[in-house]
């Protein structure tokens, strides 16, 4: 019975524009008190208890330890959570590794984090999408996580996040391995020509992302989904071998910038947060430039209102070399040893 189900006993904050209720075929879920707009703060939340360890690496012990530091009013709150809204966890280390985020994940890819997983009563109760409507962006400061809509949100509407943010680069079949069911958003509904597309962009993304950062997305190692379980990001060894030792030519790097960005805008991924993310390492790519006229154009992209005329300009660069095109690989690959030593 939904009236006394012991998510109703879950304390929500009163000015959250959101409640808990059954959502078909996924358990409960959050939903929309009332209308919520692109952008807006949706919940803002403190974490139940942090365990500073890899997710891999926590243990039933670690659970318990921190379940045994919580008041007696917070262990009742801990208590009330269930698998997808029905059964109870067999042990705490399942109860926490349904509900945790990560919090190490940073929005700098060559700095890493300790590592640290936090459990949280009412994010964990998002259902996923991969199109979602908000967002609980990484990077971060300190243990509090925060979920915002990534687009105007209806009151009554099902609100959901995505629960990788490597999936923008993994296909449905591969989503699917990594989730453990079976999602039905529109870039899951078999056989529609969204769902074919998106499998194409979300492919290519990945090669892309290759191509620019010389190692493949991190995906998830839980989940049953391994780097060995997916079709390879690059075929070509050559053309492999050239993006791990940065080989890859400056103006090449800035046409894969602006393209990743169309496949995601194309795709319905291109919200704020994300915006945030691709436009610094797109400006990044212009102050690399060293022939004049290879920055021109470059420049002169950037002023492009979409991302395709963006895109249509950057593609005037194609198969053109630049002055900075060495010392530009020899930096990255200073970056990435002195990454790989700090870690
Ligand atoms: C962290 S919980 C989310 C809240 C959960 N529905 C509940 O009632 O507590 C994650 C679980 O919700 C279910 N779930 C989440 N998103 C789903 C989706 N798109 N389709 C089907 N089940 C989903 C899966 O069982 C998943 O393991």
């Amino acid at each position: 019975m939904s009236s006394n189900h012991p998510y109703r006993y879950l304390n929500i904050p009163k000015d959250a524009p959101i409640e808990l209720k059954p959502s078909a075929g996924k358990g409960w879920g959050v939903f929309a008190k009332q209308k919520i707009q692109r952008g807006a703060l949706i919940l803002q939340e403190k974490p139940l208890f942090v365990i500073r360890k890899a997710r891999a690496d926590i243990t039933e012990e670690d659970v318990g330890r921190a379940f045994q530091q919580l008041s007696p009013q917070q262990k009742q709150q801990f208590a009330l959570l269930r698998d997808n809204a029905t059964r109870i966890f067999p042990c705490l280390l399942m109860a926490f590794a349904e509900n945790c985020f990560n919090l190490a994940s940073g929005s700098d890819a060559w700095v890493s984090l300790p590592p640290a997983e936090g459990l949280f009563l009412l994010h964990s109760r998002f259902n996923h999408s991969c199109l979602p409507n908000a967002k609980v962006p990484t990077g971060h400061v300190g243990d509090e996580i925060a979920s915002f809509a990534t687009r105007d949100i209806l009151a009554g509407e099902e609100i959901t996040i995505c629960y990788s943010p490597v999936f923008e680069c993994l296909t449905r079949h591969e989503r699917h391995q990594a989730l453990g069911f079976t999602c039905d958003c529109r870039a899951c509904l078999p056989g529609t020509p969204f769902q074919r597309l998106s499998d194409a962009r979300r492919r290519l993304s990945r090669g892309l992302q290759y191509l620019t950062h010389g190692v493949d997305v991190d995906v998830p190692s839980d989940g049953g989904l391994g780097t060995s379980s997916l079709s390879p990001a690059i075929v070509d060894p050559q053309l492999r071998r050239a993006a791990q030792n940065f080989d890859i030519p400056l103006t090449s790097r800035f046409i894969y910038e602006p393209l990743s960005a169309f496949l995601w805008a194309e795709e319905g991924l291109m919200d704020g947060f994300m915006f945030q993310r691709v436009t610094p390492g797109i400006r990044a790519v212009v102050g690399m430039f060293r022939t004049r006229e290879n920055a021109a154009i470059a420049r002169f992209a950037l002023v492009q209102d979409t991302w395709l005329e963006r895109l249509n300009v950057a593609f005037r660069l194609y198969w053109r070399g630049d002055a900075a095109d060495q010392s530009v690989a020899e930096g990255f690959r200073v970056m990435q040893l002195a990454a790989s030593l700090s870690s």
